[in-house]
């Protein structure tokens, strides 16, 4: 495990050769120190993953956190449920003694996790196929629902259509294929269920998972950021419209956290992780169990009191990407003597 320099290659018609490069060398490394910039990357069983030494400070607890039983006799509603973050969720309702519905497109996948998730937990996972871009799927899937555990007391809004493009080469499909997921899906399963539990005089709590990037907006992602601003405008309007009949909206926004159907659409060489890393304050990636126990806490009991919130849940990736100075923590000390000096000596204006 000897330490490989290749942090080199430092212009952009240098990328093409420093991906090749950087992927030979991980090949056949360990461990690789990236340079300056202390990234480490280490190879279990043959996945990769970077963090910085400070990110020990941070170290993810990945047990859950709230106590056991608080979901019992609550029914969640989880879009995407099968794969990555909605299956994280799911897996933590679940433990905590929800029924949980899952619903996305690919029924196989939805019904692979039911069965593994409700094998150790003991509570029932119901899977039910629906694509969300369809209203009308999602009322049949609504229908479905209310046959298997009658209206949810949680619901998750968490299924994402992405990939990276410059928006040149994005055809118009392209765009209705991701805004249609994300923005209309979710349109379409909150109204289909918001009205029916209006109808029913049942509260519920409505949770969306958006992004960083749905504040600030992002090239190279142009309609998921769009489609994703335009889910935190969803949320924020129906907190202030619908508290009156037990409703409430909160939404979270992750930072980068590994899942194969985001890294494999965002970062599909897997060069990019480590430019994310390095300017993550907290030197690493989160996990899809930290998120879990965000998502259980603010559909929970617990967060009664909690509406129209946008939490954002990145270890400090936007901040850092946003402050003017913030690439001074490249400085050395040695370089900050220098740089107080000059500062001290300049005389007037
Ligand atoms: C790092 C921190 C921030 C991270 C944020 C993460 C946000 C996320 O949302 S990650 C979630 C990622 N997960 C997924 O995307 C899962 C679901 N995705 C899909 O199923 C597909 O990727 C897709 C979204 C494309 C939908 O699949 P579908 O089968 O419905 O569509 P297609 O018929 O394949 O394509 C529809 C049109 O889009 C064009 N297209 C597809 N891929 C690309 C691409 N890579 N580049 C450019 N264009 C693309 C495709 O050609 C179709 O258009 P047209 O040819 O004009 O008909
Ligand atoms: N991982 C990350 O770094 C980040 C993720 N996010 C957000 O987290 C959420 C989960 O993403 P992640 O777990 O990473 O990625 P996944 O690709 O694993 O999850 C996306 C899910 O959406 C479902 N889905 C896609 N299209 C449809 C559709 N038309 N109808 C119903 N379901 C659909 C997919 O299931 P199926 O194919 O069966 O339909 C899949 O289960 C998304 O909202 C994403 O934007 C936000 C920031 C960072």
């Amino acid at each position: 495990m000897v330490p490989v320099s290749v942090g080199q290659a430092g212009n952009v018609s240098g990328l093409l050769l420093s991906l090749i490069l950087s992927e030979q060398v991980q090949n056949r490394t360990d461990s690789v120190d990236f340079g300056p910039s202390q990234l480490w990357c280490h190879r279990f069983a043959g996945l990769r993953s970077y963090a910085t030494p400070h990110s020990q400070f941070f170290a993810p607890s990945e047990g859950i956190m709230l106590p056991a039983g608080s979901y019992n006799n609550k029914v969640a509603f989880i879009t995407g449920g099968g794969t990555g973050l909605g299956r994280a969720m799911t897996g933590v309702l679940s433990q905590l003694g929800a029924q949980c519905v899952i619903a996305s497109r690919k029924l196989e996948v939805l019904q692979q996790t039911a069965t593994e998730i409700s094998s150790q937990t003991g509570n029932k996972v119901h899977a039910v196929q629906c694509d969300v871009r369809d209203p009308q799927a999602v009322s049949r899937c609504v229908d479905q629902m209310v046959e298997l555990t009658g209206l949810p007391d949680v619901i998750i809004n968490n299924a994402a259509g992405n990939f990276i493009c410059p928006s040149e080469r994005l055809s118009a499909n392209g765009w209705k294929s991701i805004t249609d997921i994300v923005l209309n899906g979710t349109a379409f399963v909150t109204l289909e269920l918001g009205k029916r539990l209006i109808q029913n005089q049942k509260g519920a709590s409505f949770l969306a998972i958006t992004t960083i990037y749905a504040e600030s907006g992002s090239g190279f992602v142009v309609p998921s950021a769009s489609a994703k601003a335009g889910v935190e405008a969803l949320y924020k309007s129906l907190a202030a419209e619908w508290g009156r009949y037990g409703h409430r909206f909160n939404i979270i926004q992750p930072g980068p956290i590994r899942t194969k159907g985001a890294f494999s659409r965002l970062d599909p060489t897997g060069t990019f992780e480590k430019s994310m890393i390095g300017r993550i304050p907290t030197g690493r990636l989160g996990k899809p169990a930290e998120l879990a126990n965000l998502a259980a806490y603010l559909s929970s009991d617990y967060a009664s009191w909690m509406s129209g919130a946008v939490i954002r849940f990145d270890g400090g990736e936007y901040v850092s990407m946003a402050g003017e100075f913030n690439e001074l923590r490249k400085v050395t000390d040695d370089q900050w003597k220098m740089l107080e000096t000059m500062i001290r000596s300049t005389k007037g204006s």
